[in-house]
């Protein structure tokens, strides 16, 4: 700015006043002596360093600095060039980095500027010189502007503009000329315009950030109002869902029970017998089973009387023969004939009679599971948890599934994650020793611990544990919807081999994974009952109670069995009934099971010991002597499949394959070979 204003004078400055150059090179010094502290301040950047070499320019300036108002013109314009040289190089070095800085600046200098202009026009020359705009002069000037500005102290007005009263005061007392005066005022006219369209706009903006202050205000209340509205809904909606979910195992409830009354009329009911002063419960037949029962009697009863009457003929027939007994008139044909009419009878008989056996096979299949469904429903009448109870604030508790050993196992919904799920209460028994409570508490904790980490298809996920109460706690588990396979097997104790081979390839999947996970897992308690279906017939395993993690030093024939004695018999391989020495076991023991399995769904039947008791099993030493399978004619099953089970029922263990070799067994493939 002040060297334009140099620049401009040889040529403006006019003979009528002889004076201005004079003043203007005082006022020039001075502005460029202030120039020099505001850089420092400013930038706070290193002075330029003084040049080694002194230029005349240099040498003259350096001499005139003490001149006085006669050497003016000279002194101006050789303290021009100097100073434009310097300014140049000061503008070169400081722009690059002056410029970001002064940037932001400018926009609060020009408001100063135009704040000081509209203060006192004539300050206008003063400060620039010449009448033109900051935005078209050069950057160079900008910069000094940005100097000037920074070591001016500014104080902000009212309206939030800059002042600077030091400056105000110095340049009003400047003299100015009529056509900068005029070009003055031109400016600050365009400048008040400028300044009311940004007052304007400062105005509309406050209005603005005020108007989005109001509305931030009023969406954060609707918000908040939506929220607690959303929170209401969610508690309405759930109070409807278990209100619904209710209702529906109530309905189930009664429509179980109603038919369970028509059953029991069909099919039996369970007696009280009284004999002496001991009472016991017996079943009585319904009048279906008594009608079918009936029929097969009266089937007998012919039968017998047709072998009475046959016998007779055959008699007289010989007597006739030998002449002995009383005289006939029936021919040999006769006899012959009678001897036919008998045999037809009793064929056809016969036939009746197995088709009712038939009939009474069924029933008795309908009995077992009424049976199974009447005990259901006095577990869940007199369990704790039957009236619709929520645990831990979001199992909202439904129907009873069944009751195992020591545990109820209930259907219930999960209000959070909104899924059905099986919930699994393990409660102490209140007459148990503290040993025998923390024992059984140890065992659920260890079969939790094994199962949470499973996660496959074929194995029924473990979602949660909670604690009930003090004697109480609860496991939640995957919601399996089917039956089990036990409960299958009731009603259909034999299942084509198609189904049957689908059902042990998906336990093997499963048995795979545990075989190859992080965790070596023995099942060890494989049976039908802990093979459950989901919705669309997945057969999934389940029940880790009795599971093994093989150790990682386990030898090759496995790991030391020390709980022998638990599990389910039939099921088991005859390793794990040696005393003579500690069984060792390993991943056959499942093998052996799923042959088991196998055989029961193909022929209806456990392949060692079906019809005895467990005790029986292991008094007769049943399965130690397990060594021959027999395989009945009866249904159709083909060779592949009876070579799997013989392989998997191989009674040496060390012969017998392990879970991931028979997994290899081409019958479990479903790969086209
Ligand atoms: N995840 C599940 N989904 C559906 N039903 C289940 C689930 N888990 C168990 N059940 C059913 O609950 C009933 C009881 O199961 P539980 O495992 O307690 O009995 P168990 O195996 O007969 O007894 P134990 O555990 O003492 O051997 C069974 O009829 C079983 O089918």
């Amino acid at each position: 700015m002040s060297d334009d204003i140099a620049l401009q004078l040889p040529s403006n400055s006019s003979p009528s006043h002889p004076s201005l150059p004079t003043k203007l090179a005082k006022l020039e010094a001075r502005m460029a002596g202030k120039s020099t502290s505001s850089l420092t301040v400013q930038t706070a950047r290193p002075p330029v360093p003084p040049s080694p070499t002194r230029f005349p320019e240099q040498e003259e300036l350096l001499d005139s600095s003490s001149d006085d108002d006669n050497g003016g013109e000279f002194l101006i314009r050789c303290n021009n060039q100097k100073r434009q040289k310097l300014q140049e190089d000061v503008d070169d070095i400081d722009f690059e980095k002056s410029e970001e800085t002064t940037k932001g600046r400018l926009q609060t200098l020009e408001n100063f500027e135009i704040k000081r202009n509209l203060d006192d026009p004539n300050k206008k020359k003063q400060g620039r010189g010449r009448g033109r705009p900051s935005a078209s002069r050069g950057r160079g000037s900008k910069a000094i502007d940005q100097m000037h500005s920074v070591s001016t102290p500014f104080k902000c007005s009212s309206n939030g503009q800059l002042e600077n009263p030091s400056n105000k005061e110095n340049w009003s007392k400047m003299p100015l000329g009529n056509d900068e005066s005029v070009a003055l005022q031109e400016e600050i006219s365009v400048l008040h315009v400028k300044v009311a369209i940004l007052e304007e706009e400062l105005n509309k903006s406050r209005k603005e950030a005020s108007d989005y202050l109001c509305l931030s205000q009023q969406l954060e209340k609707e918000l908040k109002e939506l929220k607690e509205h959303g929170q209401q809904m969610e508690r309405k909606s759930t109070k409807v869902l278990i209100d619904l979910l209710i209702a529906v195992s109530k309905a189930e409830r009664q429509k179980l029970r109603m038919k369970i009354q028509q059953e029991i009329l069909r099919l039996g009911n369970i007696g009280v017998i009284r004999t002496g002063t001991i009472i016991s419960e017996a079943w009585e037949d319904g009048q279906a089973l008594n009608d079918v029962n009936s029929h097969l009697r009266s089937l007998l009863e012919k039968k017998e009387s047709i072998e009475r009457y046959r016998k007779l003929f055959k008699k007289l027939q010989s007597d006739k023969g030998d002449g002995s007994g009383m005289e006939t008139s029936m021919s040999e044909e006769d006899f012959r004939m009678q001897e036919e009419i008998c045999k037809s009878r009793l064929a056809s008989i016969k036939r009746e009679e197995e088709t009712y056996l038939k009939v009474k096979d069924s029933y008795e299949l309908e009995k077992a599971m009424l049976i199974c469904e009447m005990k259901r429903i006095r577990h869940e009448d007199g369990s704790c948890f039957n009236n619709f109870p929520i645990l831990n604030k979001r199992y909202a508790f439904l129907n009873l599934l069944g009751k195992g050993g020591f545990s109820e196992v209930y259907k219930a919904f999960d209000l959070v994650e909104h899924r059905y799920v099986a919930c699994k209460v393990h409660s102490l028994n209140n007459q148990w020793r503290d040993e025998r409570k923390q024992s059984y508490i140890c065992h659920v904790v260890r079969e939790y611990n094994i199962h949470k980490t499973l996660v496959h298809p074929h194995i029924v996920r473990l979602w949660d544990v909670f604690e009930i109460d003090h004697d109480s706690f609860c496991t939640v588990l995957e919601y399996c919807s089917g039956k089990d396979l036990d409960a299958v097997l009731k009603g259909t104790p034999t299942l084509p081999e198609r189904e049957a081979r689908i059902i042990i390839v998906q336990i093997f999947h499963g048995l795979i994974y545990l075989n190859k996970g992080p965790l070596r897992i023995i099942h060890y308690d494989l049976k039908p009952g802990n093979v459950l279906f989901d919705e669309v017939g997945v057969a999934k395993v389940t029940d880790f109670g009795l599971s093994k993690i093989v150790e990682d030093d386990a030898g090759s024939q496995g790991m030391v069995l020390t709980s022998q004695g638990v599990g389910t018999y039939w099921y088991l391989p005859p390793e794990c009934f040696e005393i003579s020495k500690t069984p060792l076991i390993s991943s056959k023991v499942d093998v052996w099971s799923i042959g088991v399995i196998f055989y029961q769904m193909l022929y209806g039947r456990r392949p060692f010991g079906h019809d005895q008791t467990q005790e029986e099993i292991l008094r007769e030493d049943t399965i130690i002597n397990a060594r021959k399978i027999e395989f009945p004619t009866k249904p159709y099953v083909s060779s592949e499949a009876k070579e799997l089970i013989r392989r998997c029922l191989t009674y040496n263990q060390t012969a017998r394959p392990d879970v991931l070799t028979i997994a290899q067994d081409p019958y479990l493939s479903y790969s086209k070979r």
